[in-house]
């Protein structure tokens, strides 16, 4: 049984969560074995993607009930449009993605199902519901990446891709936002729990759907 409700989440949205913490688009990923194709369709939509997540971050900034969790908030957003910013650019680079593939892709159902998904949350969920969606898309991506093994891939459109997940200062924010999330749980009457775990089990599918359409293994 999990003491936490962080826990208590994740371990009810099984055989998902595992699914994806282990997905072999990632283990292919380690070895530097996706291929070309694939990790480009993967970055483009994961792009646009990302910008419906910094859309979210804003709403959790928006939501928080405290400026100490703003402030938390604030630094996660400089690294999405900072670091991460200038990874996509340069893989794009790497990988021959033209303008029109940069900024308005035709997107894939998993991606559109996705966005929909935190639009929904960012126009209607408290703010327990938005850190929920947050802690689905930063945790499971920690837990993928921190079994990678000590040696990284080559190139660098794979390397960096891992160790953008499972750096210190990401750990740390993700630990941050697990801990957020069980601290402001831990006022939530059994409805809005409910409503929580509806939430991260859907997000979770929807994280494996978006490894399931980059990937034909
Ligand atoms: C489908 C999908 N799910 C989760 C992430 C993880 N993620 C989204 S934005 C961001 C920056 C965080 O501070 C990270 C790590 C992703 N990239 N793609």
């Amino acid at each position: 049984m999990a003491d936490t409700f962080t826990g208590w989440l994740r371990e009810r949205s099984e055989p998902d969560w595992t699914a994806v913490i282990t997905h072999p688009f990632t283990r292919a990923l380690f070895d530097g074995l996706v291929p070309t194709e694939s990790m480009r369709s993967y970055l483009v939509q994961d792009y646009q993607f990302v910008d419906d997540f910094l859309a979210l971050l804003g709403s959790a900034l928006a939501k928080a009930d405290r400026y100490a969790s703003r402030l938390a908030i604030a630094g996660s957003i400089a690294v999405v449009t900072s670091e991460e910013n200038t990874y996509f650019q340069r893989a794009f680079d790497a990988l021959g993605v033209g303008e029109a593939d940069r900024i308005s892709p035709r997107l894939h159902d998993a991606t559109v199902t996705f966005r929909e998904l935190m639009n929904d949350t960012n126009a209607r969920g408290s703010y327990a519901e938005v850190l929920t969606v947050l802690v689905v898309a930063e945790w499971s991506y920690l837990e993928w990446a921190v079994r990678a093994p000590a040696t990284l891939p080559e190139n660098f459109v794979h390397a960096e891709w891992i160790t953008l997940h499972n750096n210190p200062e990401f750990r740390r924010w993700v630990d941050w936002l697990c801990g957020e999330l069980d601290r402001v749980g831990a006022d939530l009457d059994e409805r809005d729990r409910a409503r929580c775990l509806r939430l991260f089990q859907e997000a979770t599918r929807c994280e494996r759907d978006f490894f399931d359409a980059h990937w034909s293994g």
